[in-house]
């Protein structure tokens, strides 16, 4: 742990799965070459000058050999030394290693593959390599997440869309207006929760227990599912160390889960101001001490995945940390994109299929490859990714498959439907008031000097997002009394509001920016993901059908009156300049029509999709997976991540994806003792 990377090193061998440390001084330094986390591999490295680069002894359990890199730039020799070296030496062990080559590979069969190391699939492949005896593979369509500091920096968190993202885009939506809209999915280890805003929200008690209500599994309640919220949740100092009594209630934390969790490291200018509007209006602007208490009303400290040290905490650095890497019985392939996963013959399933062979490619042109399970295969590609993987597999609604020409081996109509995403608009305001976080992201000096701050200390504004509170509201009974009431229950809220201290995303070139971000967390409408193509490698069709319900575009013109409504609490005054953008046009007394174009124009994503692979009661003749994340009709196959949501908790997502991924690792287990 007290390693110290090398980049200079590490960038000779940019090529080599090696990951870099010096552990002595010298001239070269006395060197550990460990594969990414494999601790246990202590090479020495000698030599001086140049030299130092070009032999390495290599010493394990007692034996030792050397390396030669005989193409320094590229340090391929390297690798090879270290593989030829190690695979006798491991006696047929499996070696907790991340690869980016199948062929490196010291297995072709594993007790469970995991195909996606995202958020669920991390935990999952944490908790089962618990038990020595089980061996867990992971299959990752992306890249590791080390060095990569944008995914580091939670400030960072705000830029979308890039090289570690899908970079996927809906069909053009009716209820956008007919434009089509970009949707994030991290493309990386860790996934979404690599990528992600890091606000930390379970959503209310009667979310998790309308879950239970509807798969008739009583372990998916709010009180039952308080243990694996506490093995998923390590509750930690912010990272300035504040005094936080008050701003959280401590008796619903755990300090001893895997996944860092804090209050904000760093105070926004505007923290007392907003507090101050809450005491000025009261009425639905009451504050709440902890909205992760089960009842989210009202106003509260923002909770974030973020550690002490200022980092972001996501299942790749938390669930995948070295030490859980390092395990034996654990191996990571990284770019690997799955395509199907293969039948061989049940006699136990309905169907009369069991899937546990899994077909991928490393190049998308190249060959299919196959890796297979001895146990079961285990879905965690995530909203888009496992429903894609079913339908290409031929288990969806058969006559659609048909249709496109896929053969159709297990009918579940229900896969890819259900998907259900919060739609999100953003309301930006200029301000009176230079203390905002838009020069940070158009001053190169002045993000230079914040950023050596932040390697130095893990302290200053790069620390959070920008935004230090979270507000959560009910839509008004005449709305649900109209239209019906989508929500779980009375304590849950259909509308979300969240502040920002600047311009989301980045700032134009002029103006300082508060936004407000407005958010149906409780939506009615339903969209689907579809494919059109036999090339399992091509996008889906992804429909989430925003704004298509009345119910919605309506909360949505609520929450944005309650924004000006906020507003108009005497601390704002002077604050507010004017409205930016095409918000400029909408006032608090805007009529319904003008609201909705303004909507319409500017709705997305809020990065939160669920629900295309819902789960169902075992005697449900809809849905996909039964309560214990099974696919229904089938063996040897199950699904762990947030396509099994049957409905979105009325928050942000990736909580609820931990203790799904949490108790569903235990389920698992209990199948195999
Ligand atoms: C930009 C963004 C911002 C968000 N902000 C927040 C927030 O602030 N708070 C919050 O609570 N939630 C937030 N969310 C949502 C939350 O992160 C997700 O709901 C949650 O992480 C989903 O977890 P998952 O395990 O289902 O999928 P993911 O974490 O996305 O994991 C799926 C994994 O599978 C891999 N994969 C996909 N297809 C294949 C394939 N064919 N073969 C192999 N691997 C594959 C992917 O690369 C990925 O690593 C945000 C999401 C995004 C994208």
């Amino acid at each position: 742990a007290s390693f110290h990377r090398n980049p200079s090193l590490e960038k000779r061998f940019d090529n080599a799965p090696f990951t870099f440390y010096n552990v002595g001084t010298g001239t070269c330094g006395k060197t550990n070459v460990a594969s990414d986390f494999v601790v246990a591999l202590n090479v020495a490295q000698y030599g001086s000058g140049q030299d130092c680069f070009r032999t390495i002894n290599i010493s394990y359990g007692g034996k030792s050999t050397q390396a030669q890199i005989v193409d320094e730039e590229l340090g391929l020799d390297l690798s090879i030394g270290l593989f030829e070296f190690f695979a006798p030496l491991s006696d047929g062990l499996l070696i907790g290693i991340l690869y980016n080559n199948f062929s490196d590979l010291p297995s072709r069969a594993y007790d469970f593959v995991i195909i996606g190391g995202g958020t669920a699939g991390s935990v999952v492949a944490n908790r089962l390599t618990e038990n020595p005896e089980s061996s867990v593979l992971i299959i990752e369509a992306g890249g590791t997440n080390i060095d990569a500091f944008q995914l580091d920096v939670p400030f960072f968190a705000s830029i979308f869309k890039s090289q570690y993202d899908w970079n996927f885009t809906t069909t053009v939506q009716q209820g956008l207006n007919n434009h089509s809209t970009f949707l994030p999915r991290g493309f990386v280890l860790g996934g979404s929760s690599s990528v992600n805003g890091m606000v930390y929200t379970r959503g209310s008690a009667d979310d998790y227990d309308r879950w239970a209500t509807v798969t008739k599994d009583d372990g998916w309640s709010w009180d039952n599912l308080q243990p694996f919220i506490a093995k998923n949740e390590k509750w930690e100092l912010p990272a300035d160390r504040h005094n936080t009594t008050g701003q959280f209630n401590p008796s619903v934390h755990s300090l001893t889960g895997v996944n860092a969790v804090s209050l904000s490291g760093f105070s926004e200018s505007i923290d007392p101001m907003i507090f101050e509007a809450v005491d000025e209006l009261g009425g639905i602007f009451n504050f709440n001490q902890d909205y992760n208490s089960g009842n989210p009303l009202g106003f509260g400290w923002l909770q974030l995945t973020i550690s002490t040290e200022g980092r972001r905490s996501s299942s790749a650095t938390s669930y995948l940390a070295p030490k859980y890497i390092e395990r034996k019985n654990l191996d990571v392939l990284l770019h690997a994109r799955a395509s199907r996963v293969l039948p061989s013959v049940s006699k136990s399933s309905l169907s009369g299929y069991a899937f546990r062979t899994v077909e991928f490619a490393q190049d998308l042109d190249g060959p299919l490859l196959q890796v297979n399970a001895l146990k079961e295969v285990i879905l965690s590609a995530g909203v888009i990714g496992s429903p894609h993987i079913l339908l290409n597999s031929g288990i969806g609604d058969s006559d659609e498959l048909s249709e496109i020409g896929i053969k159709s081996l297990v009918n579940l109509p229900s896969v890819g439907k259900n998907l259900t995403d919060q739609p999100a608009v953003t309301n930006v305001f200029l301000v009176n008031s230079n203390k905002t976080t838009d020069d940070l992201l158009r001053n190169a000096t002045l993000l230079n000097k914040v950023y050596t701050e932040f390697n130095k200390t893990g302290m200053g504004p790069l620390v959070v997002t920008g935004g230090n509170q979270i507000s959560f509201f009910r839509a008004s009974e005449s709305l649900t009394h109209k239209f019906g009431d989508p929500s779980s229950g009375r304590n849950s809220p259909h509308l979300e509001m969240l502040p920002a201290n600047g311009f989301y995303g980045i700032p134009p070139p002029a103006g300082h920016f508060l936004t407000l971000e407005t958010t149906v967390v409780s939506p009615a409408s339903r969209g689907s993901l579809t494919i059109n193509s036999t090339n399992p490698f091509a996008n889906p069709l992804i429909d989430p059908g925003y704004l298509t319900s009345p119910f919605d575009i309506a909360a949505m013109r609520e929450v944005i009156r309650i924004t000006f409504q906020y507003l108009s609490a005497p601390i704002w005054d002077g604050y507010l300049l004017s409205q930016f953008g095409d918000f400029a046009n909408i006032t608090a007394t805007s009529p319904d029509n003008v609201l909705d174009e303004y909507i319409r124009n500017n709705a997305g994503s809020s990065g939160h999709p669920v629900g295309t692979a819902a789960m169902s009661a075992k005697d449900a003749d809809y849905g996909v997976v039964d309560p214990d994340l099974r696919v229904k009709r089938v063996e040897g196959l199950r699904m762990i991540d947030s396509s099994v949501f049957p409905f979105v908790t009325s928050a942000h997502t990736q909580a609820p994806t931990y203790v799904i991924a949490e108790r569903a690792a235990a389920l698992v287990q209990a199948a195999w003792v």
